[in-house]
């Protein structure tokens, strides 16, 4: 997704140096709107694996503020805004490097998962595969 360096900091967040390469140009000169959305999931769920917790991204919301260019420095954060449960609130943000203005945002819910998820996940496309009614 176009990450160059990850650093925690002491309040848990993560921080990001990153770029959008011309291969995710979604219009002239800017980024595709999917490319950042898929740097928010990967952010916010990376936010977990630093936590050890496994956990996967259940809903996001991205806030498109203004366009991202490719081919340059951006920065980007996730942190964590609250947790119930096993229900985390993880918010992302990518910024221009050179102003820090920021360009978007995101509010993501992650579930708290087993590794048995992805088993779970397999034998539920087996049965929706093979016509049963897919409850898994
Ligand atoms: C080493 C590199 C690592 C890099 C990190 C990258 C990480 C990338 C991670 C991903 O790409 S995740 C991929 C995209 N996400 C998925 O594929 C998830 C697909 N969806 C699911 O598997 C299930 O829908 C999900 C596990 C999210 C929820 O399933 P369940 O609803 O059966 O789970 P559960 O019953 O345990 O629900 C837990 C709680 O979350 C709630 N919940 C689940 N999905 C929700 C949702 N979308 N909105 C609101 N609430 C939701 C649910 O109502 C419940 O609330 P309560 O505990 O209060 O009852």
């Amino acid at each position: 997704m176009g990450m160059e360096e990850e650093t925690l900091a002491a309040d848990g967040s993560a921080h990001y140096r990153l770029r959008c390469g011309p291969e995710h140009e979604g219009g002239p000169g800017v980024a595709h709107g999917g490319w950042i959305s898929g740097v928010f999931v990967e952010i916010v769920g990376h936010l977990a694996v630093q936590m050890e917790q496994l956990a996967v991204t259940g809903a996001l919301s991205v806030t498109y503020r203004k366009p991202v260019p490719i081919n340059r420095p951006l920065t980007a954060r996730a942190w964590l805004a609250g947790k119930d449960g096993g229900k985390w609130t993880v918010e992302g943000s990518i910024h221009l490097a050179s102003s820090g203005t920021e360009l978007a945002h995101a509010t993501a819910l992650l579930v708290e998962r087993e590794m048995s998820h992805y088993t779970r996940a397999r034998e539920w496309l087996g049965r929706e595969e093979a016509g049963s009614d897919g409850t898994a």
